[in-house]
């Protein structure tokens, strides 16, 4: 579904990705892991188009999606919940919502109701506004617009950072709900035990580069890959 072949991305004079590849399959889950710095952000947003790879090829479904704006590839079926999670504080839980919607017009299973009958808070929020909500309610409203947009794919940034363990569990439970609907997901996370639960396959960036990738199950049980380039 993803192809990410040899990309090179920069931020002005400073080669950040340095020759990354990676392949996403129709409906599988597959992890970014890397310590801070290591270029998981930049990956997301490289194929997201935000930061746009020098040179290297990124098809999506087929078709060759590097060098098109992000609202292009957002039209084409990727949605991208950013670490900073990007929601307007100014407008209510519904406006933003309906918002996403309305910008990527594309139509399909998730609509307002659905989203608010996975997240029920965000029906209960719905004439609120995001300035008052709390960092596991932004971060279920961020991941509630990625899905308006009716993506096939969804690109989550550090969905599990700064939760409780039980917030944990139940964002854990709600990746489940949405791979039901056939989603696939690309997440860059640096909690390799939410990871292990959430995704079969991983990737590990290292200053930029994929240094190891394989199953979760092979990562987590190999002491000397994680003790290389995950512990802290
Ligand atoms: N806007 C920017 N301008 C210049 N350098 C940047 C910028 N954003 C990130 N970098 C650098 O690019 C490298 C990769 O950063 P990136 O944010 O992709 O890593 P990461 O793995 O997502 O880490 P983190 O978990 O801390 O976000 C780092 O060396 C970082 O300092």
């Amino acid at each position: 579904m993803l192809e990410v072949e040899k990309i090179n991305t920069y931020y002005d004079s400073s080669h950040v990705l340095q020759s990354v590849s990676l392949s996403v399959q129709s409906g599988q889950s597959v992890a970014l892991l890397g310590r801070n710095g290591a270029g998981k952000t930049t990956t997301l947003r490289s194929i997201m188009g935000l930061t746009p790879p020098r040179t290297g090829s990124i098809t999506f479904e087929g078709k060759q999606i590097r060098g098109l704006a992000p609202y292009d590839i957002a039209r084409s079926g990727i949605s991208y919940m950013p670490d900073d999670l990007r929601i307007f504080v100014d407008l209510t839980c519904e406006e933003n919502l309906e918002l996403a919607h309305r910008v990527c017009k594309r139509s399909g299973y998730w609509t307002r109701q659905k989203v608010e009958e996975l997240f029920p808070v965000l029906a209960d929020r719905r004439n609120q506004k995001g300035l008052s909500f709390s960092g596991g309610e932004k971060k279920m409203l961020s991941l509630g617009r990625a899905l308006m947009m009716n993506p096939s794919l969804v690109l989550l940034d550090e969905p599990s950072e700064g939760l409780a363990p039980l917030v944990i569990r139940k964002l854990i439970e709600t990746i489940g709900e949405i791979r039901k609907r056939g989603l696939t997901l690309l997440l860059a996370d640096q909690n390799l035990k939410f990871c292990r639960q959430v995704c079969e396959y991983g990737y590990i960036l290292e200053k930029g580069t994929v240094v190891h990738e394989g199953t979760m199950e092979a990562i987590w049980s190999d002491e000397d890959v994680v003790k290389r380039y995950l512990a802290v």
